[in-house]
Order: C-alpha cells, then sequence, then structure tokens
C-alpha cells in the first residue's frame, strides 16, 4: 500500500497541508515541536483509528477548530476521516460514506517505531496482545468478526458476575459463547505467531547475531486445559471479583532471548535493536502473505539506534520495498543511511515544504 497524496486540515499544528509523498523513503525535517510526529501520527489514524499518543481525539483537532479531516489518496484507495469536537466521526472510503473504522484499517496497514515502542517488551501484556493481533487482524479476515463477538459476550458476562445475577445454567450459556470464539481467536493467533516466529528469528539475528530469540503464545489460561474448563473452574473466583479473569482477553507472548525473558537478559540499547526487528518481521510477514507493503512510520530513529543499527535498519527498510515516513531533526543526521536519496519534506511554523 502507498500513499500517493495525504491533506491534513486542522490537524494538531497543521491548518491545511497537502503532501505527494514518495512511493520510497519520506524524510520529514524540522525542530523540536514542528509537527514532525504529527504527520506520522495523522497516517497512524488512518491505519488505527485513533493516535499512538496519550490524549483523547480532541486533543488532535487544532486548537483553533472544530474539526480536524485527514484525507488521502492510495494507489487504489480514496479514504477521509473527519472528526469534530462534539465526538461525531465521518468516514469516507472511495467517496461513499463508511460505517466501521475496521473497513478503513484494513486498507491502510501501518508499522510504528517510535522512542516508547520498547514498551512492547518493557511493559504489560496488552501492548504485545496489540502487537500481535495487529498482525493476525490483517492477515487472517475471520479474526476481527470473532474478536468483536467475544469482547461483547465477555462484556455481557462481565457484568452479569458484578451483579451476581446470572444463575449457573445463564452462566454456563455465556461459557460456552465464550469459549467457542475464544478457541477461535487463539488458533488464528497461534498459526500466525508460529509464521511470524521464523521472521522474527531471521531479523533478529542479523540484528543481535550472538543472541538466540524465540517467541512463545500464552494462551491467557492454562493451555493443558480446554478454554471451557478453565472459564468452569474459576467460575466461583470469577463471581467473587466481578470479572472474567481467563480468555483470550488475557493472552501475552513470552518473548526469550537464549531462554530468558529479554527484559532480563539484553540491554536497553538491544531491547530497542529488537523492537526494531520485531516490526520488520511483521512487515515482511504481511508482505509474503498479502503480496503487498505496509507503510512505515518511524519517529526519531537516531535517538534510538546506535549508527550501525541505524545504517542496518535503514537498509532492511530499503529491501522490504516499503514505504517509509521518518522524522530526523536535520536531514543529515539520515539521508546517507540509505542507498536511494529519500525525498525531504521540511515542517516548520505548521507547513510541510518538499
Ligand atoms: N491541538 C493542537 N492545536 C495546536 N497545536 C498543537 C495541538 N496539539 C499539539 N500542538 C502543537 O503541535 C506541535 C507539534 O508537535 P509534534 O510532537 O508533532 O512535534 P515534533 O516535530 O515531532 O517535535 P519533537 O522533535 O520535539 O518530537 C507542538 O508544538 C505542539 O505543542
Amino acid at each position: 500500500m502507498f500513499i500517493n497524496s495525504l491533506n491534513l486540515s486542522h490537524f494538531r499544528n497543521f491548518q491545511e497541508v497537502a503532501i505527494s509523498p514518495d512511493r520510497h523513503i519520506n524524510l520529514i525535517t524540522g525542530s523540536n515541536g514542528s509537527g514532525k510526529t504529527s504527520l506520522l501520527e495523522a497516517i497512524y489514524l488512518l491505519g488505527f483509528g485513533r493516535s499512538f499518543r496519550p490524549g483523547g481525539f480532541r486533543q488532535l483537532i487544532n486548537e483553533s477548530a472544530e474539526q480536524f479531516t485527514i484525507f488521502c489518496r492510495t494507489e487504489n484507495h480514496s479514504i477521509g476521516v473527519r472528526r469534530t469536537t462534539a465526538g461525531e466521526q465521518t468516514l469516507r472510503l472511495n467517496n461513499t460514506n463508511a460505517t466501521k473504522m475496521s473497513e478503513v484499517a484494513r486498507l491502510v496497514p501501518v508499522q510504528l517505531l517510535t522512542p516508547e515502542s520498547v514498551d512492547i517488551l518493557l511493559e504489560g501484556p496488552s501492548l504485545r496482545r496489540q502487537f500481535l493481533d495487529w498482525g493476525v487482524f490483517h492477515v487472517e479476515h475471520s479474526f476481527y468478526r470473532n474478536w468483536v463477538s467475544y469482547t461483547q459476550i465477555l462484556k455481557q458476562r462481565n457484568s452479569l458476575l458484578k451483579q451476581y445475577s446470572a444463575s449457573a445454567n445463564q452462566d454456563k450459556y455465556w461459557v460456552e459463547q465464550l469459549s467457542h470464539y475464544g478457541e477461535l481467536i487463539t488458533v488464528s493467533r497461534e498459526n500466525y505467531l508460529k509464521e511470524l516466529a521464523d521472521y522474527i528469528q531471521e531479523l533478529a539475528k542479523s540484528f543481535l547475531s550472538n543472541v538466540t530469540i524465540e517467541v512463545r503464545l500464552k494462551k491467557g489460561w492454562d493451555s493443558t486445559q480446554s478454554l471451557f474448563s478453565a472459564l468452569e473452574s474459576h467460575t466461583d473466583k470469577d463471581k467473587k471479583y466481578g470479572f472474567t479473569s481467563v480468555g483470550p482477553h488475557k493472552a501475552d507472548i513470552k518473548i526469550l532471548a537464549d531462554g530468558v525473558d529479554v527484559k532480563h537478559r539484553l540491554s536497553r540499547g538491544q531491547l530497542k535493536v529488537l523492537v526494531s526487528a520485531l516490526k520488520l518481521a511483521q512487515g515482511k510477514h504481511f508482505q509474503t502473505m498479502k503480496n503487498e507493503s505496509c507503510v512505515y512510520l518511524v519517529d526519531d530513529l537516531t535517538s534510538e539506534l546506535d549508527a550501525e543499527n541505524q545504517r542496518l535498519f535503514c537498509q532492511q527498510l530499503e529491501q522490504l520495498d516499503a514505504q517509509v515516513f521518518v522524522t530526523a531533526i536535520t536531514g543529515k543526521q539520515l539521508s546517507d543511511k540509505f542507498q536511494k536519496s529519500p525525498k525531504m519534506f521540511h515542517v516548520e511554523h505548521g507547513a510541510i515544504n518538499e
């Protein structure tokens, strides 16, 4: 997928900007606070329906405006997202209204690497689940439907658990439903991670040559049991606490370096390198499966990796033949890391000069 043109209206510190990115590498430069990350954020929003920075969507609307609009043309589609301060959202897909953000997100596969991406390896399981589910969502069409059904049922069961109002029979019905969709979700995750593991190992080897990286899915319940049995055996506890304590909503990925949790084995710099390898692996797998590439958004690479790893990362990105948006304070910091000269964009006072 390639973005041929991008228009932003009242998004963060931009009033009206339009750019025509290169199909390969786009280098966005500008001083602190100029709007480099905001440009990446707008593209990310098309692929995820939300920002990667804290704060609600209202923070994304320019302080002097009532709404923002992001509009982009890819090689096959035209996509628009508008959000107003009143909370309304309008989605446009190929000149008609779309109802679901997931319809838009499926067309905009985005990989993001920022200084915070290392949290995938350092923080709790939810970021690792998000990482995993991005891939499953894009390669396994039924996953999203099953996930939506699972989360709706989970919500209903949790609210009954909180009210102590479900009879044993009623609860059994919800447990059956949960385990049906939960097992489907988990099979999709297992299959995906099995395939992705080879890509991760190969890429991790080129960045961290003397470490063996391994990934394993933790399903979210004792994997010697079926989900149904696990849910049943936790029912008393779940009634006491008012929520469902096992299931794929609690899944995690164990990421090991030489058999030890990476966060106890690798240096902070090595963790950053590993997270770059994970993102490249996911993009490469996506490309093999879908026969198209994702868009890479890379914020502040020079503060993340040392010069050699920057060179290696840029080289790998170029080999992927993906469209890349990478930010730096000055062009000099990165332009020599790519073999082909990047297209340069300079951001200043809410304007972007090509
Ligand atoms: N809703 C908003 N309305 C107007 N300006 C905003 C809004 N939200 C953020 N800004 C401003 O937009 C500017 C752009 O921030 P951004 O994080 O994109 O900059 P950056 O170029 O990535 O900076 P750095 O190099 O420091 O990371 C900041 O000066 C910020 O204060």
